[in-house]
């Protein structure tokens, strides 16, 4: 059975021309018309959740996500179409909403249980579990405005999670918290989950979509690009519409005395350096379809594609790639040499590939530099950390990259 239902959804809103905010801009303005122009931040969008479903909404900043949750909640109301919802609504959307410094941590259970639709009987049979799940006992009495940010967000998600929810619509609201308090909160959504609870969630963190989401939807610039299981609109999402072009080298003077390179002195001056007796034309990076991208999930395949161009026949080149985090640490470094894979000699225009089987880094952006050298490290063609892609999470590990290992009790 689907607990909510949307329908042919669109939302508009009216972005003024000016803005009036003075005494003489409201007179002189008076008799003019204000000019506006229409947004429409969600087009067409249909679709349903059935009851116990954990279904995600995901896309880019500013595609519609929260302007969905809100129309959902009955906070906004659609342009056109229809939203049809069967069961209470719980939202969490913007936590701690209506808390007031001036008064307790338990006065403000009070009032806060009260806007998210608890009964006063519940409230005060609650309290001490409210204030025992955030970890705050000692600080039942203590105004709100001596509380660090955490603290109050952790006494909001407390006390929302008392509502006995049907359906759960939150946005973002695993971004807040430190470790454990999302840890706990993470318990708290398996629970719903075991109970029957429909939930719709909202986030960028793909690796908790991934983990929690039967289906998911996938917005883009307010239109609905895919809806489906999590794995394959997560896909769509990572390899899918993007800005295909791998990041353009930057413009850098190419040194053309031959620099021979040691570990010890790398040249930070400039970023790109050789003879270019074989110039780097192009570098590109495909995923696992064979397509151009620069964004991966972890553990799935990349190709990073070298693109040559041997201006005279040049013997014994040996190709090569490093990884750095984006602190500049060198995750890791390979070339054709240390593979001992010979490569007699190039002319003219052609290409080598290394083929990643799986991209063994958890999470962030990645700098990629590609060089071709002789066999005495004299630089060819060296392009310094001219290069990124992003990866995508998909597990829960910590660190830049994975080691694979497990526990043994
Ligand atoms: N009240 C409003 N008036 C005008 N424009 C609005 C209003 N609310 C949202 N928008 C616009 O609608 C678009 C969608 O916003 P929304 O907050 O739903 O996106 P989002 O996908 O949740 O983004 P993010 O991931 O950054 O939270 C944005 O361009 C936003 O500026």
């Amino acid at each position: 059975m689907s607990v909510i239902k949307v329908q042919e959804l669109e939302k508009s809103f009216r972005i003024p021309h000016e803005k009036r905010t003075t005494l003489f801009e409201t007179l002189t303005g008076m008799f003019k018309p204000e000019s506006y122009e229409v947004f429409n931040a969600l087009k067409d969008i249909n679709f349903d959740v059935k009851e116990g479903e954990f279904f995600g909404i995901i896309g880019e900043n500013g595609s519609g996500k929260s302007t969905l949750l809100k129309i959902i909640a009955g906070i906004l109301y659609p342009s056109s179409g229809e939203v049809h919802i069967r069961k209470r609504v719980t939202p969490f959307l913007e936590l701690g909403v209506g808390f007031q410094s001036d008064m307790t941590a338990v006065e403000n259970i009070k009032t806060y249980g009260t806007i998210m639709g608890m009964s006063k009987h519940d409230i005060r049979s609650r309290t001490d579990d409210i204030l025992e799940f955030a970890g705050l006992e000692k600080f039942r009495d203590a105004k709100l405005k001596n509380f660090s940010s955490g603290m109050q967000v952790r006494l909001a998600f407390s006390t929302a999670i008392q509502t006995d929810p049907e359906i759960l619509l939150m946005d973002e609201v695993l971004a807040v918290g430190d470790m454990d308090f999302q840890q706990k909160c993470l318990d708290v959504l398996n629970n719903y989950r075991k109970e029957g609870v429909t939930i719709v969630f909202v986030s960028h963190d793909l690796g908790a979509v991934r983990r929690f989401c039967d289906r998911t939807l996938l917005l883009h610039k307010g239109e609905q690009i895919a809806l489906g299981s999590t794995a394959e609109v997560i896909d769509r999402y990572v390899y899918g519409d993007q800005d295909k072009s791998i990041s353009e080298p930057v413009s850098c003077v190419v040194e053309n005395d031959p620099v021979i390179l040691t570990d010890e002195q790398p040249p930070v001056a400039c970023s790109r350096w050789g003879d270019q007796k074989i110039e780097i034309s192009n570098v590109e990076l495909y995923d696992k379809f064979g397509n151009l991208s620069n964004r991966f999930n972890s553990f799935d395949a990349m190709t990073i594609r070298i693109m040559y161009h041997a201006h005279k026949k040049v013997f014994d080149p040996v190709f090569g790639i490093a990884l750095y985090s984006e602190k500049g640490e060198n995750v890791y470094g390979t070339n054709t040499e240390l593979k001992e894979i010979e490569i007699d000699s190039v002319e003219g225009q052609g290409h080598i590939d290394l083929k990643i089987e799986s991209i063994s880094l958890l999470s962030g952006r990645f700098l990629l530099t590609v060089a071709i050298h002789s066999r005495r490290h004299e630089p060819y063609d060296w392009h310094d950390k001219l290069y990124h892609f992003d990866v995508i999470p998909t597990s829960r590990d910590a660190g830049i990259f994975n080691v694979p290992c497990k526990w043994i009790i």
